[in-house]
């Protein structure tokens, strides 16, 4: 299976670079920069899991690519999606699927729009990774999993062709039958744990430990736990379970990419993960307040992030 990776940053370097390792027929679309970078020190993994660095990485530029693959992994971020798609075009034939990584939803029906529905799986990972200044991929946490299934729940000849490219890997592949339902959960438990995160500045345990911190919290969660269930794909109890006691979990390091983003002042992605949650809501105006507040706090982030860039 020829496999395109877009983007060597922290997930598509992580899970393409271990793909690659396995034996995989991969190539990474990248810009010049991190082209550059991986023709100097190769793709560099720094793993609990396992390190490896993998010399000259086969990538190619936008404009390069004149063949359709079997599969794009999809690993940029929502920001970067409009030219991303315009990028791979060349690269999606009549059988190619494109496979996302994002978080959030709405990259579906962008892709959808541009490309036919057919061509698009569902996908999620759970990993905690980040592309550091040197351009080595750190991968954070003990986690790696990579879900991926038909959106229509089959388990079609193709998605089992994915599953087989995937099995060697160095990381949890999964294939479901119920993706989209895996991705709102996933969506509901990262929309709350970016927007609290980043609102409070703060891991979950040092937010647990403040006065009124898990009350918050479980607002928010709450808050989106509700536009789920508005949009027919309410959380199993077991998942919400889940959710409540990893984000209340006393002494938890944990936070969410997209506080490790705006802490470097960087782009994040306010719009695709929590605003769009938002724009879903089917709830009266008055209410979801802490999913309104955590929206107001990013957007107002980005406002002041965007007169910085532009003095
Ligand atoms: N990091 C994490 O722990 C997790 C992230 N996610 C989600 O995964 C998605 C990707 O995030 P992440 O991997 O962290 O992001 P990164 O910023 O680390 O990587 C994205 C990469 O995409 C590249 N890119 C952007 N535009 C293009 C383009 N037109 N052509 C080629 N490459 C391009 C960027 O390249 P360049 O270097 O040129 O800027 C960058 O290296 C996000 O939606 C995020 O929310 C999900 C789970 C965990
Ligand atoms: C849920 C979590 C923390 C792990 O995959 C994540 O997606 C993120 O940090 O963006």
């Amino acid at each position: 299976m020829r496999i395109l990776v877009v983007g060597a940053g922290a997930t598509g370097g992580y899970f393409g670079g271990r793909l690659l390792e396995s034996g995989q027929d991969v190539t990474f679309l990248v810009r010049a920069g991190r082209a550059e970078s991986l023709a100097r020190n190769g793709l560099v993994i720094r793993s609990a899991k396992g390190d490896v660095t993998l010399s000259s990485p086969p990538v190619v530029l936008a404009g390069q690519l004149t063949a359709p693959f079997d599969l794009i992994l999809l690993s940029c971020k929502a920001y970067h999606l409009a030219q991303v798609i315009e990028d791979i075009a060349p690269a999606v034939g009549p059988q190619t699927m494109i496979l996302p990584l994002l978080n959030g939803m709405r990259h579906l029906d962008l892709l959808d729009a541009r490309f036919g529905a057919q061509h698009v799986l569902g996908g999620q990972c759970v990993i905690a990774a980040t592309l550091n200044a040197d351009g080595v991929v750190q991968h954070l946490n003990q986690s790696h999993s990579l879900t991926f299934g038909e959106r229509d729940g089959t388990r079609s000849e193709r998605i089992e062709r994915v599953a087989q490219s995937m099995a060697k890997a160095n990381f949890e592949p999964r294939l479901s039958t119920t993706i989209l339902q895996d991705m709102w959960d996933k969506w509901v438990f990262l929309a709350s744990l970016a927007g609290i995160t980043c609102l409070m500045r703060a891991p979950v345990g040092d937010i647990v430990a403040a006065p009124g911190g898990s009350k918050a919290i479980l607002g928010l969660l709450d808050d989106c736990r509700r536009v789920a269930s508005d949009n027919g794909h309410a959380p199993a109890d077991t998942v919400l379970d889940r959710a409540r006691s990893v984000l209340t979990e006393a002494g938890s390091t944990l936070s969410a990419s997209m506080m490790r983003d705006l802490e470097q002042g960087g782009a994040i992605e306010a719009d695709h993960v929590v605003g769009d949650l938002l724009a879903r809501a089917k709830t009266a105006d008055a209410e979801l307040p802490m999913l309104r507040v955590a929206y107001a706090h990013l957007k107002a982030y980005e406002a002041r992030r965007s007169r910085a860039v532009a003095s």
